[in-house]
């Protein structure tokens, strides 16, 4: 478990000092993965580094399984520093060592024996799927075995949390989705505590149990998926939905936005709208998601029944329909009102 308290980085003295980070409060639990998502400048690279406490915060608390390491002296934090395994962007393996060469370094500075750091090379080379390229170099790996590589060096010293910080950004979609899986299958096996620092909203899906907003230094909304997915009034939870081009409505029949408003939408609900308004819906646009068991999305329809109607046939089953043109005008509001909007735009 991971816990931030009053985390607080300011740059600079007086008039020059400028606060990055500003009162962050933050828990990850054991067996959760925490996305942190913001917009370029927010100060993500800023909390990852105060996080692995590379950056020592200028006040506030990095307490991992019940110890402050933000309090201790030099000596003992470079021992207290192996809780946290760190995943990078690019994986920043040494190009003239092998595989199992990079992830042993750990273990060699630490002055483990050679039987012992071979045995636990190997473990994390096969959790990690890749045994079979433990004696190829760096240049001879794709990116997503580079990541991995950098995954199992993390591991090396069985850290209590994995801080992942952009550690998919710049893969391509497949290779992401190996290795966000992988993330998922060592948080569950190694009950790992995992803050996942992203600036890319798709991936936030597929990773995470909880997330976090970081703007301009503060965690502006957090929550757990579900919650933010099926709470409308979240600008995290909308900008965590994937975008939809729907198809054209047919003549004379009006577009509806719908969202999953509830945990307990009926996975038919579009037959048991269509039977309660005595007319079909066309389903124009979707994307539905099971979070943690739950159902999630949104959807575009087109209909002909009267507005009032409509919405509350939708709202019986969990749902929240907006016709389409006061949805866009919503938008629109939110665009010219609320920056994060525009960012949420951006990101998604
Ligand atoms: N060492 C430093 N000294 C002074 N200011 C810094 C320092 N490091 C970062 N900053 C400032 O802190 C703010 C946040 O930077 P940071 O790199 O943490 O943001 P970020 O969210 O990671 O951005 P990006 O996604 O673009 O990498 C920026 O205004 C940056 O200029």
């Amino acid at each position: 478990m991971i816990s931030l308290k009053n985390l607080t980085k300011v740059y600079g003295h007086g008039e020059q000092s400028l606060t990055v980070l500003d009162n962050l409060d933050v828990d990850v639990a054991n067996g959760e993965i925490l996305a942190i998502v913001g917009p370029s400048g927010a100060g993500k690279s800023t909390l990852a580094q105060c996080i692995n406490l590379l950056e020592r915060p200028t006040s506030g608390q990095v307490i991992v399984n019940g110890e402050d390491l933000a309090q201790l002296p030099e000596r003992k934090l470079r021992v207290a520093r192996r809780r946290i395994g760190t995943v990078f962007q690019s994986a920043s393996l040494l190009s003239r060592r092998t595989a199992a060469e990079n992830i042993a370094l750990p273990l060699q500075y630490l002055g483990v024996t050679p039987a012992e750091t071979k045995a636990r090379v190997g473990e994390l080379l096969e959790r990690v799927g890749l045994s079979h390229r433990a004696n190829h170099y760096p240049f001879e790996l794709s990116g997503g075995q580079l990541q991995r590589v950098g995954i199992a060096r993390a591991l090396a010293l069985r850290p209590a949390v994995l801080l992942s910080d952009e550690a998919t950004s710049g893969l391509d979609p497949e290779t992401t989705r190996s290795v966000v899986s992988l993330l998922r299958q060592l948080r569950d096996d190694l009950d790992l505590a995992v803050v996942f620092i992203t600036h890319e909203m798709d991936t936030v899906l597929h990773v995470a149990d909880s997330a976090a907003r970081l703007e301009n230094g503060r965690i502006t909304e957090q929550g757990s998926l579900v919650d933010l997915l099926t709470d409308h009034d979240s600008a995290l939870g909308r900008a965590l939905q994937p975008h939809l081009s729907p198809a054209e409505p047919e003549a004379g029949s009006s577009l509806w936005h719908v969202t999953y408003d509830s945990r307990k939408v009926p996975s038919d609900w579009l037959q048991l709208v269509s039977a309660e308004l005595g007319e079909p819906v066309a389903l124009l646009a979707a994307t539905i998601q099971s979070i943690d068991g739950t159902s999630t999305g949104n959807a575009t329809v087109g209909l002909r029944a009267p507005a009032h109607l409509a919405t509350a046939a939708f709202a019986r089953h969990g749902l929240r329909a907006i016709p389409g043109e006061l949805a866009i005008a919503n938008a629109a509001l939110d665009h010219s009102s609320d920056t994060r909007a525009t960012e949420d735009l951006q990101w998604a």
